[in-house]
């Protein structure tokens, strides 16, 4: 497989994209008479985390079936024909970003494979930092794979385990891979939930009508009314079984060596959605401390603070709190425009943003405006914004960032593209950034002034208390797949272009 890929440069340079990418979110819901249902509300509520295709699978005590679309959740799964077509009281579904593998159908999650030990169905958002190594050596082994996802290579791996149980198998299966996981599977009688060792993705358990119910934020749960019980612990695996007589039962399992739980920083940067609640803190509120922090660190005399909606909302509103300038909307979002950080190309991104933002001029004419976002990637955004509100008769534009500059690339799932085309990498100094964006002033939040909002204590530089590796470089996984590949090795394999 290898060297025909290496025969065929053309068609792997295509599949091999400047970028990487995040998110997904994942649902699941074992016992319930409208698990589709809900499973497809869950999701909806999870849109945020995968705009590029969804999917769900169900078992109806006999058969699972199977639903996966690329597109948006609305698209199809509002659709009663859609959900009549995944009937049963188990079902499980997922929202697409896709990090390894083109945004095809084959790559669509749910995965399902039919196994010795029955059907199973898998879920997953984050990214393998050895999905690669593996699925060579697989593949040199006989493996056929049917998708260029990383999570595939799960499916195999169980599929090989001499273990007797599904769930045994899934945790054996666990123990060989590495990076970051939140992962759902579904066989005719289990809903199992885990999460990696360092707990980089987050994961709830939650519980609907006594049913269980596995979500990657707790907002998938308060769509639907469900209660949350807990977060899936770091290193922990979650089974969900229906008993012969009905009941449910739900047992832990800690399989791997104890790693330090390291939820990554981002989640509360950007990914989440405010109101939920992440390894038990408030996205809201963390958002917020860092607008109050980052007013602390970095303020400026100005008339109106006006946030980069979504995002840089909530610390918006705490640095206009902390500083006692007054917060307005000085830029209006279409919401009709999906999220401008994770849509596939450049070219796409920088469109994205002309379409999502407008500016409020009555707000902002005549005044010195400070323009809080929550990160700066590319610069595709901040560029666009501060031409957009100066032509909108601001006298001063000041950019206060609410976390810190990113150098590193993410292998763990977050669309950070290579590290020679993120900003802070393509200019030597604030000052020359910040005369590329065209702003008066640009201020990052320090590190210590982010952990601080998130965590209530500055970082321990020697035990972190979250993954930070795109601000600082400490990857906390292996980086396997990363170690002797030369620059312009393709980052994944397919001899198969797909339509659509
Ligand atoms: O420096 P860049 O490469 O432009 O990336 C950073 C921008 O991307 C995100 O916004 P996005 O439009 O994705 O989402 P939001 O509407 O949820 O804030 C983020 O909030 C920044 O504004
Ligand atoms: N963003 C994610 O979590 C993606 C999950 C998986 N790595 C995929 O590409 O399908």
């Amino acid at each position: 497989m290898e060297s025909s890929v290496n025969r065929h440069p053309s068609i792997v340079d295509d599949l091999d994209g400047d970028t990487l990418h995040e998110e997904c979110g994942v649902f699941g819901i074992l016992g319930h008479p409208e698990a589709a249902t809900l499973t497809a509300l869950g999701l909806h509520a999870l849109q945020h985390r995968g705009q590029e295709a969804a999917g769900i699978v169900s078992f109806d005590g006999r058969q699972f079936h199977s639903e996966r679309q690329l597109g948006l959740v609305g698209d199809h799964f509002t659709d009663p024909g859609t959900l009549k077509r995944i009937p049963g009281n188990m079902a499980m579904g997922h929202v697409r970003y896709s990090t390894t593998g083109e945004t095809i159908l084959r790559n669509v999650q749910p995965l399902f494979a039919e196994l010795e030990v029955g059907g199973i169905a898998i879920a997953h958002n984050g990214n393998l930092t050895n999905g690669l190594t593996l699925r060579r050596r697989l593949i040199a082994q006989g493996a056929i794979c049917q998708s260029t996802s990383d999570t595939e290579v799960v499916l195999h791996l169980i599929a090989r385990s001499q273990r007797t149980s599904s769930s045994d198998r899934f945790i054996d299966a666990l123990g060989a891979i590495e990076g970051a996981y939140a992962m759902i599977a579904m066989t005719r009688t289990k809903l199992i939930g885990a999460r990696d060792p360092n707990g980089i993705r987050p994961l709830v358990l939650g519980e609907l009508d006594g049913k269980p119910i596995f979500a990657s934020e707790t907002c998938a749960l308060d769509i639907i009314g469900a209660k949350f019980v807990r977060d899936v612990e770091n290193g922990e695996v979650v089974v969900c079984e229906i008993q012969a007589d009905g009941s449910i039962t739900i047992e832990s399992f800690k399989p791997f060596p104890k790693r330090r739980e390291r939820v990554c920083l981002f989640e509360y940067v950007y990914f989440a959605r405010p109101d939920s609640v992440v390894a038990g803190r408030s996205v809201y509120s963390a958002r917020k401390r860092m607008g109050i922090n980052l007013a602390k660190e970095a303020p400026v005399e100005a008339d109106v603070v006006v946030p980069v909606p979504d995002g840089g909302t909530p610390a918006a509103i705490g640095y206009a709190q902390a500083s006692g300038i007054p917060f307005e909307l000085g830029i209006i979002r279409n919401h009709y425009v999906g999220r401008t950080f994770i849509e596939p190309t450049q070219q796409i991104r920088a469109f994205g943003v002309k379409l999502k933002h407008s500016a409020n001029r009555a707000e902002i004419e005549g005044k010195r405006v400070v323009l809080v976002d929550d990160s700066i990637v590319r610069g595709t955004t901040s560029v666009k914004i501060v031409q957009m509100i100066r032509e909108a008769g601001a006298s001063e534009v000041h950019i206060r960032v609410a976390s810190p500059m990113i150098f590193h690339s993410d292998y763990y799932g977050i669309d950070t593209p290579d590290p020679e085309k993120l900003l802070a990498n393509q200019y030597g100094s604030l000052e020359d950034m910040c005369r590329f964006i065209g702003a008066d002033s640009l201020q990052f939040l320090s590190i210590d002034g982010l952990y601080e909002a998130v965590g209530g204590e500055k970082r321990n530089p020697l035990a972190p208390q979250f993954t930070d590796h795109y601000f600082t470089g400490d990857y906390p996984t292996q980086l396997t797949d990363l170690n002797g590949r030369s620059k312009n090795e393709p980052k994944q394999i397919s001899l198969l272009k797909e339509a659509g």
